[in-house]
């Protein structure tokens, strides 16, 4: 197939594309206003940033849609595939292509972008029956954006690799309002060239992005990253209750963290609803334990103690038992009420 040169242009998305602030100066990492350069510096910019090819985007769940729907706003040809078929709709009808199957996107697209639930629905869709290594080929690159643990994503590679195609991890950190708005932190491990040929989508869908070399790096950053957001939500929880319980405020609580130096966007997003019992999903709670569980298997690979994290753990547990699997991660405050419910029974 010929590969078409299509403009993921600065001017057709400016509200995508804001300034990067206060990035840490280190090797490999690229900033949009680097990208642009690296681009206009290629000659093939002329004040866009351009990608040759056909974009496959396989997994429209919370993030996949938005992180493909960006693509298509920026002027990309993207070809889209979701278990639920229904799930692609809204994509189809902002001017994406379909096929039936993740080894069809595959085999007519140039890059195949993969956004799935957990390692075994990644590892499924890249490797399984009719799945994305099936239509791939020498010259094609497999970006898979999903949060998995390291054996999987090497699984992955080297089926991908098998193929003769590239392959590369690139989990995000970011939930659903930075992907609607182009604000992923995007953390890639694996084929070099492919991470910059793919830059240019990297910054359609994020504010930046680092390489940090072998498979398995980006995964395992990205775990320790969520495991301590999953163990500050729990802290969180912990004060919004207790403060409860003399005779405070909570939402004054939300106010006084978002003053001083423990402050995070987190917590002010996140508080005025808990506060009201309300835990409209962003981040599933499910995918929370998923990513807590991956981490600890991870820090025992290694020997290390995580025990504020395992504490963190058996509560995200306790909240899926309740029937909270697929309300947003906040909702784990449930679990702490549960508790504090049976202990006074
Ligand atoms: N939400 C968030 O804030 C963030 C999530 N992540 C990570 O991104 C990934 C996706 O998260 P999110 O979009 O929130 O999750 P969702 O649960 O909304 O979406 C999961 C996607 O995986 C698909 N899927 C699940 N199981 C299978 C299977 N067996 N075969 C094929 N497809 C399958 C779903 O298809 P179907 O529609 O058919 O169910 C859906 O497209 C996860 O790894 C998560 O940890 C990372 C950063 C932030
Ligand atoms: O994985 C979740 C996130 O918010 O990042």
């Amino acid at each position: 197939m010929a590969a078409a040169a299509f403009l993921c242009a600065r001017a057709a998305a400016p509200a995508l594309l804001p300034p990067s602030r206060g990035l840490p100066r280190r090797l490999l990492l690229a900033s949009r206003a680097t990208a642009a350069a690296l681009s206009s510096s290629s000659g093939e910019g002329g004040g866009g940033v351009e990608f040759q090819g056909k974009v496959g985007f396989l997994g429209l769940g919370i993030m996949g849609a938005p992180m493909a729907s960006n693509l298509i706003k920026a002027g990309c040809d993207v070809t889209v595939w979701n278990r639920t078929k229904s799930k692609c709709d809204p994509l189809l009808s902002l001017g994406a292509k379909y096929e039936p199957s993740p080894a069809e996107v595959a085999s007519s697209c140039d890059v195949t972008f993969a956004m799935l639930a957990d390692p075994e629905s990644a590892a499924e869709v890249a490797c399984g029956a009719n799945g994305a290594a099936e239509g791939l080929a020498p010259g094609k690159g497999y970006v898979d954006v999903s949060t998995v643990d390291g054996a999987t994503s090497k699984l992955i590679g080297e089926r991908i690799t098998s193929t003769g195609a590239s392959f590369l991890e690139a989990p995000v950190s970011g939930s659903k309002k930075p992907a609607e708005d182009g604000l992923l932190i995007f953390l890639t491990a694996g084929n070099e060239s492919l991470y910059k040929r793919v830059a240019p989508l990297l910054d359609v869908m994020g504010k930046s992005r680092f390489y940090l070399g072998d498979v398995g790096n980006g995964a395992a950053m990205k775990l320790v990253v969520n495991m301590v957001m999953g163990s500050m939500m729990v802290s969180f929880s912990e004060g919004l209750l207790l403060s409860e319980k003399v005779g405070l405020d909570p939402n004054t609580l939300v106010e006084v963290i978002s003053q001083g130096a423990i402050s995070a966007p987190m917590f002010s997003l996140k508080g005025p609803s808990m506060v009201k019992a309300a835990y409209p999903t962003a981040f599933p709670l499910k995918h929370q334990q998923k990513d807590l569980r991956l981490a600890l298997a991870l820090a025992e690979s290694v020997s290390q103690s995580i025990p504020t994290v395992a504490a963190a753990n058996e509560l995200y547990k306790a909240a899926k038992s309740l029937g909270l699997a697929d309300h947003d991660f906040s909702a784990v405050i449930e679990a702490l009420k549960a508790k504090a419910q049976s202990s006074q029974q």
